[in-house]
């Protein structure tokens, strides 16, 4: 049976790390603040914020949520950035992806004011991801993904990582990140040839489609390492992930369970990343 590798100890952990720099911060009169914006009622957009809501409370972050219709306009999406920009309680912003409808998404993206983009939305943020340098916030899911092999000590260096979905969310960045590690990455998405023999090849495999239970027991291999990144809902309503966990375990060496793996540290990144913008605010 494969080693389950469970959120909750890298959750205790940063709840930690976070606890004396929030008290830090309150010394000094400022209360962390944090800006939500969902468009509409997505099932994965309201499974993060329910987290998020819980991890905010925990730690004493202040929540400032925005929710606006489904069908909202992009006028109407920028304005409400633009009401998170001019708030200076709030010290970092997510807004919940993909947005619904025809809407220009980078345009939106790029109106958050660069200080507050703690999920590394902007044209800039992302720019500095692929580009090695240390600028911005990276974002959260990806973060989440490497502090989740940073924790239990999975090497990176060298190691074949097949990443399977090409997304700006978390594809495509952690690709970018890993190969800073000096891992060497394969890149798959829905398009790609031999995808299951591509992952078995893989030491590292890391799932990011959106597609409830889409792996099975054919893509994967002894002693590989398992990152599931999908948060799906199968039609009975239950939470689930992109591989079939129940056939995988068996196979494989170590795999994150959904729920309670990698969704589950996004969170506490998200918060990681809101208390660091709290802290540049004030120049610590
Ligand atoms: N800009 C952006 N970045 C994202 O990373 C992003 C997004 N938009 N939109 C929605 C999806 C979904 N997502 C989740 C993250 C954590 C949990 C989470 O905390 N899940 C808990 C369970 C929560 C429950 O029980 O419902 C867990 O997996 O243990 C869920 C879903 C991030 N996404």
């Amino acid at each position: 049976m494969a080693e389950r590798l469970a959120g909750k100890p890298v959750v205790e952990k940063i709840a930690e790390e976070l606890g004396s720099r929030i008290g830090s911060l309150a010394e000094r009169g400022v209360e962390c603040g944090l800006a939500l914006l969902r468009i509409g009622e997505r099932p994965d957009d309201l499974s993060y914020e329910r987290t998020a809501v819980k991890r905010a409370e925990s730690l004493g972050i202040k929540l400032r949520r925005t929710v606006l219709e489904d069908g909202a306009s992009q006028d109407e999406i920028e304005a409400a950035i633009d009401g998170i920009n001019r708030d200076a309680s709030a010290h970092g912003c997510l807004m919940f992806r993909p947005l619904p409808g025809d809407i220009d998404e980078q345009a939106v993206c790029d109106t958050l004011k660069t200080e507050k983009d703690i999920d590394g939305i902007s044209s800039a943020a992302l720019a500095a991801v692929f580009m090695d340098r240390d600028f911005g916030f990276a974002p959260c899911t990806a973060a989440a993904c490497m502090r989740m092999l940073d924790f239990y000590g999975i090497p990176l260096e060298g190691a074949h990582v097949v990443v399977v979905g090409r997304s700006l969310v978390i594809g495509k960045p952690i690709a970018m990140m890993l190969l800073r590690r000096n891992a060497t990455v394969t890149l798959c998405h829905s398009r790609t040839k031999d995808l299951a023999s591509t992952m078995r090849a893989a030491d590292i495999v890391v799932c990011a489609t959106g597609r409830a239970r889409m792996f099975g027991p054919d893509c994967f291999s002894p002693g590989q390492t398992v990152l599931d990144v999908g948060i799906n809902f199968d039609d009975d309503g239950n939470l689930c992930g992109d591989v079939d966990f129940d056939a995988v375990e068996p196979i494989v060496g170590a795999i994150t369970p959904v729920p309670g793996g990698v969704g589950s540290v996004t969170t506490s990144v998200l918060m990681a990343h809101a208390v660091e913008a709290a802290e540049r605010s004030v120049g610590v």
